[in-house]
């Protein structure tokens, strides 16, 4: 098969960071079933890593941490987030997907964290940037919604005010920056389940905020102020989302701790990055069965 032009392209690496949803509310719900939210993302630094070369015909390569995990889950083949990124975006350009994609799999799957849809995000600007393709964010976007409706929010991995099913997107620019500890107790919860069991329990939704943006100015009005309107919901199938956040709300240095997305992960934000690496240690050297990471997160561009 012959070679196409982008072929002498170098390859293309991009970080999939952990999506965090500071707050979570369900404002409501529409007729086909999707949740309206309204949220507030913030990304870390660290997360998966994909790795995109131009190669003869296509192919998926797995490894890290958490290949095994989502091998289990079925995601080690075409049913892959970035599998079908790549698939997408080919046919939307007309390009025959000639490309090799590897995919790092560092953090934990079904985990409330948006891996999966930080992957498909991370791999649409990699081939956007490898098949020198120049589509604009708005455009990717369309692209990302049809994978998931975390994706298109995940392709912008800085501050978001997110609404809608996951389409509205506002970049925020946060008046502070913090350590976080994300806290996953290495069970996975499947997102659709989470919201079957919210509910079971008896729907009430959230009020849409009157002025987000100044709640989210400073931490502590952000904690009195929201909630993850799921959390309920996930301690109740997933007993160990509270002694996660026990754990959490006993470190040094916390100033709130929350469960993320759908869970099981939580997180706390700490006044450094340093008191969130002190408490990582802390709480790994208890739980050796569970996954932690320290990170910051915060500021953001408007
Ligand atoms: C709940 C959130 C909050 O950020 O995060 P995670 O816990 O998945 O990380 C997201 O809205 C998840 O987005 P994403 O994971 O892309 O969802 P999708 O694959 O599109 O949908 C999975 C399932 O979740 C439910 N779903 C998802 C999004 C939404 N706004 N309403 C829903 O009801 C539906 O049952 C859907 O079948
Ligand atoms: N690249 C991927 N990484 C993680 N999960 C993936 C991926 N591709 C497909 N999936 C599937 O998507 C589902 C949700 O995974 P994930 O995005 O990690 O969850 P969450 O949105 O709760 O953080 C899993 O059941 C998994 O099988």
């Amino acid at each position: 098969m012959s070679m196409p032009l982008w072929a002498a392209q170098p390859p293309v690496s991009v970080t999939a960071p952990a999506k965090v949803n500071l707050f979570l509310h369900i404002t409501g719900r529409r007729e086909d079933g999707y949740h309206e939210l309204e949220s507030l993302f913030v990304f870390t630094e660290k997360g998966d890593r994909i790795t995109v070369a131009a190669a003869p015909e296509f192919t998926f390569h797995l490894e890290g941490p958490f290949a095994g995990a989502l091998e289990a889950l079925g995601g080690a083949g075409d049913d892959n987030l970035v599998v079908k990124a790549a698939m997408l975006l080919a046919a939307r350009v007309g390009l025959d997907p000639q490309v090799s994609v590897r995919l790092e799999k560092n953090l934990p799957v079904a985990a409330g964290i948006g891996g999966g849809s930080s992957d498909a995000a991370a791999a649409l600007l990699a081939l956007n940037r490898l098949w020198k393709l120049k589509l604009p964010m708005t455009e990717l976007e369309v692209i990302a919604l049809q994978l998931g409706a975390d994706v298109p929010a995940c392709l912008h991995q800085s501050p978001l005010m997110v609404r809608g099913i996951g389409e509205e997107l506002t970049p925020v620019s946060l008046p502070w920056q913090a350590g976080i500890l994300l806290v996953n107790p290495l069970e996975s919860l499947p997102t659709p389940a989470v919201f079957k069991a919210y509910h079971a329990a008896g729907t009430v939704f959230d009020a849409p905020l009157e002025d987000a943006e100044t709640l989210c100015a400073n931490i502590g009005g952000l904690s009195a102020g929201s909630r993850n309107a799921l959390e309920g919901a996930a301690r109740v199938i997933c007993p160990p989302v509270a002694d996660v956040l026990d754990e959490l709300t006993r470190q040094r240095g916390v100033t709130m701790a929350r469960m993320s997305g759908s869970g099981a992960t939580c997180f706390a934000l700490f006044e450094s990055l340093e008191d969130a690496q002190f408490a990582a240690r802390k709480i790994s050297e208890g739980r050796r069965d569970w996954w932690v990471m320290a990170d910051h997160v915060g500021a953001g561009r408007a």
